[in-house]
């Protein structure tokens, strides 16, 4: 990956229930976000950008296979010559809804899929998706990088394993409401600090089923200094990392060389 590597999170608001309306504005966010300079090596999506928190409905609006937002967002990579961690979207395989995240390269190939492991019972998740069962690691052009979805930060053993697991930025779609803006920050700046890693967070804005979504998309670093910070509209929010920070930090407080897991796992 090059180093600065150049992110994009698109805040945008979602119309629960409406597929159609959603890709048109997905689109044409991309296409935006391309046009930017410097250009953007990644551009990230919110999490359930497709249907919005429809989920009485979902089996009926969620992507078979993905395969809309594949063809799509797969052209739109190889034309553009970006890569996108496209949010999530609502699944359905089978019978069942999950809440998935993939990512693609340059090329438009798939290079990493990640199911929301963590279902928010606040919202009714549990009742109408399927859990993921897969920790989200993965390599993106040569570095170590990995996602979790929106509730998943409010585990921190699910980040930690994902940085023992390699990852130096860890990139966070969500659906977060009103009023928890103290537990989002809190918790987004506490997996940076702890692990010692980037923290890149896309959220929502708006209302959107009947929710109030406040936005505030945010990249951390992995002193855990927020270095991009979004308002509570729809906005495109650029940020560059540098990834060698992260070796730099860990390099002067060794929390992972001082662990001490034969006490505490
Ligand atoms: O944990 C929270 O407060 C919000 C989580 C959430 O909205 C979600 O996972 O969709």
């Amino acid at each position: 990956m090059t180093t600065p590597l150049r992110l994009a999170l698109i805040q945008m608001n979602i119309e629960a229930g409406n597929p159609d309306a959603n890709f048109a504005k997905m689109e044409a966010k991309l296409e935006a976000a391309a046009t930017f300079e410097p250009k953007p090596d990644l551009i990230i999506l919110p999490e359930m950008w497709n249907t919005g928190y429809a989920l009485t409905e979902i089996v009926a609006l969620a992507d078979p296979d993905g395969s809309r937002t594949k063809a799509v967002i797969s052209e739109f990579c190889r034309k553009h010559n970006v890569n996108v961690l496209a949010g999530s979207i609502a699944q359905l395989r089978g019978d069942a809804v999950t809440n998935t995240i993939h990512v693609f390269d340059r090329n438009g190939g798939i290079i990493a899929e990640y199911s929301k492991i963590h279902l928010f019972q606040l919202m009714n998740e549990h009742l109408h998706l399927e859990a993921g069962d897969a920790p989200g690691n993965f390599e993106l052009e040569g570095t170590s990088a990995a996602a979790m979805i929106c509730y998943d930060i409010r585990f921190p053993e699910l980040a930690r394993k994902l940085a023992l697991g390699g990852a130096k930025i860890l990139f966070v779609p969500a659906e977060w409401p009103h009023p928890r803006l103290h537990h989002w920050r809190t918790l987004l700046q506490a997996r940076a600090i702890e692990n010692q890693m980037y923290v890149v967070s896309c959220n929502t804005v708006g209302e959107s089923g009947g929710a109030n979504f406040f936005g505030h998309s945010m990249v951390i670093d992995p002193w855990g200094e927020v270095i991009a910070e979004a308002s509570e509209e729809e906005t495109i929010l650029t940020a560059e990392v540098d990834l060698e920070l992260v070796d730099e930090v860990r390099g002067r407080i060794p929390v992972f060389a001082d662990r001490r897991p034969s006490i505490y796992e």
